[in-house]
């Protein structure tokens, strides 16, 4: 796999990537220009908030799977455009919560107690003790707007301050909010209420302009504002203006509307501003963390094992992940070989039985219906897998239910609307068999070259189908034939053959006296 870096990350990720072999570029600083040029050659890129990642780049992108984004915000990244593609977009969260929490506290102390501006009063010369007073913060409401991840370890960082927290955050519960001692209260409670406003909201077309000028107004008289989430949620200008007037005592900001923002941003003359670069992330610490986990995504996506962080996937907790793992292969196997039997296919009803029923079950299903879809459309894989089988015009159908004999049991009915089959299976921890196809038990590994076939359950049928793979010498290395009632009737038959064979010898084995219909399948 080829890798292309495009923003800094820690080099000890980027020689884990090449230590399992993947080829790494390394080219940061580039335009949007340049990257649509050298992008084509590319199946993964790695950035961080410095890259964007427009339509234009991704429609530039010939063999573009993965986009790592070292980090948590992926408003730089054109996400839809990527899902329309079937490139999966990953990040690293919770990596850099602490740092920028921490940040968060140091933009806070600092603009609470003037720091920077006393600092360079000092260097420049003089001792004006009186002109820098601050405000102690035991005591005060802090107002913290979105209690995430970072949301959170500043919200518990300010209790230890001995402060008064409210959180807004119409999707936590009032559970969380208890187990840090914040109160849940409405956007313009909180904004009437905090002696200091911090946001930590994503950037989404619901969030942008949040702290607008109507929202500002509301603000306490003498607070401050600290945004070190993203430059669009405060309106910049109504900022300015508060702060210009007096309405505001203070701001701090490590975020821009414009990143890097012009030179002559009024904002950077008023002497109440403090501001950073975009730093919050910008700890060693931090930067390994979030790099890591990037590369390791890469490298797992390398190995064609699903990726945990995905945003345009569902995610899941590490255990949930380690136990859906072989289901995942063992769906796509069951999707290809309903693909093998079946056309076009119109329809899907998949049951979840056992402990498979009480974890997240939409990887699977998407793994499924990859293994449906992919020798069909091209591009196919765990991203794409559902939109494409929507458009399609596929009806999916999910189910949960008990099960005995097993821990789990995946099952999975496909039909073309004139014909169906139905598949089950399961898992012995990584191992994975199917165990049943139509009415016919089996139990076997998918894995290799399999001709499947049914046939009248007659002596010598079984022995001409030998006599015909040999004839082609084509060496049959298993085989397996499911019964159903006993003696007579149509009986299924897989053989597991060590070369695909041809059509024409396909052709022949249907021909066969005794043999109803033969389909071979790579699984
Ligand atoms: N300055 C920097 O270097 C860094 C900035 N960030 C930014 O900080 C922000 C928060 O990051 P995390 O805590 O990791 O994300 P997160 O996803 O853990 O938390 C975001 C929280 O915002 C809440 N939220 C979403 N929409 C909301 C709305 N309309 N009103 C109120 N709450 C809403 C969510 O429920 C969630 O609890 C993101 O914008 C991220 O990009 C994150 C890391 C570093
Ligand atoms: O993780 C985030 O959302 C950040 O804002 C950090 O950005 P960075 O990786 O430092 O460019």
């Amino acid at each position: 796999m080829k890798v292309l870096v495009t923003d800094p990350i820690p080099d000890e990720a980027i020689q884990r990537m090449r230590s399992e072999g993947l080829e790494v570029d390394v080219r940061t600083g580039i335009s949007e220009d340049e990257l649509v040029s050298i992008i084509p050659e590319y199946e993964a890129l790695v950035v961080r908030s410095g890259t964007k990642v427009t339509r234009r780049v991704i429609e530039a992108a010939k063999k573009l799977r993965i986009i790592g984004r070292a980090g948590v915000g992926v408003d730089n990244i054109d996400v839809q455009a990527a899902t329309q593609h079937g490139i999966i977009v990953v990040n690293a969260p919770g990596g850099n919560s602490v740092s920028t929490a921490e940040h968060t506290l140091a933009l806070i102390l600092a603009v609470a107690r003037r720091i920077p501006q006393a600092d360079r009063s000092v260097k420049e010369g003089r001792w004006e003790r009186k002109k820098f007073i601050g405000m102690e913060l035991r005591g005060k409401t802090i107002g913290v707007i979105g209690l995430g991840k970072v949301g959170f370890e500043v919200a518990k960082r300010a209790k230890a301050l001995e402060m008064n927290v409210l959180a807004y955050d119409p999707y936590i519960s009032e559970e969380r909010a208890k187990e840090i001692g914040a109160k849940l209260v409405d956007l313009d409670e909180l904004l009437k209420s905090s002696d200091i406003v911090t946001i930590h909201v994503p950037k989404t077309k619901e969030t942008e302009g949040l702290i607008s000028r109507e929202k500002i107004a509301i603000m306490k008289d003498g607070a401050y504002l600290i945004n070190c989430a993203r430059g669009g949620l405060v309106d910049e200008k109504a900022l300015y203006d508060a702060l210009k007037e007096g309405k505001l005592a203070g701001a701090a900001l490590d975020v821009y509307e414009k990143e890097p923002p012009d030179a002559n941003n009024p904002l950077f003359t008023l002497e109440n501003v403090v501001t950073t670069p975009h730093l919050g992330a910008s700890t060693k610490e931090a930067q390994i963390s979030v790099g890591m986990t990037v590369a390791n995504e890469i490298i797992n996506m390398a190995k064609g094992l699903p990726v945990r962080n995905a945003v345009n996937l569902p995610s899941m907790d590490a255990r949930e992940y380690e136990y859906i793992m072989p289901y995942l292969k063992l769906a796509e196997k069951m999707g290809r070989l309903a693909a093998s039997r079946l056309r076009a296919v119109r329809s899907v009803r998949i049951t979840f039985r056992g402990r498979l029923a009480e974890v997240k079950t939409e990887f699977v299903t998407r793994a499924l219906l990859k293994g449906l879809l992919e020798g069909i459309v091209s591009n196919i894989n765990l991203v794409s897998a559902l939109p494409v089988a929507r458009e399609r015009g596929i009806a999916i159908e999910e189910t949960r239910g008990d099960v005995e004999s097993y821990e789990s049991l995946l099952e999975a009915e496909i039909s073309n609307g004139e014909r169906s089959i139905s598949i089950a299976g399961t898992c012995f921890g990584s191992e994975y068999r199917i165990v049943r196809i139509d009415r016919y038990k089996v139990d076997f590994v998918p894995e290799g070259h399999y001709v499947i076939s049914l046939h009248e359950d007659k002596p010598g049928v079984i022995g001409r189908v030998g006599t015909l793979f040999g004839k082609h010498n084509i060496n049959i290395a298993g085989m397996l034939v499911g019964r159903y009632g006993g003696r007579g009737g149509v009986q299924l038959m897989l053989l597991l053959v060590d070369d695909p064979p041809s059509d024409e010898v396909l052709d022949e084995m249907v021909k066969l006296d005794g043999i109803i219909d033969a389909v071979y399948v790579h699984l």
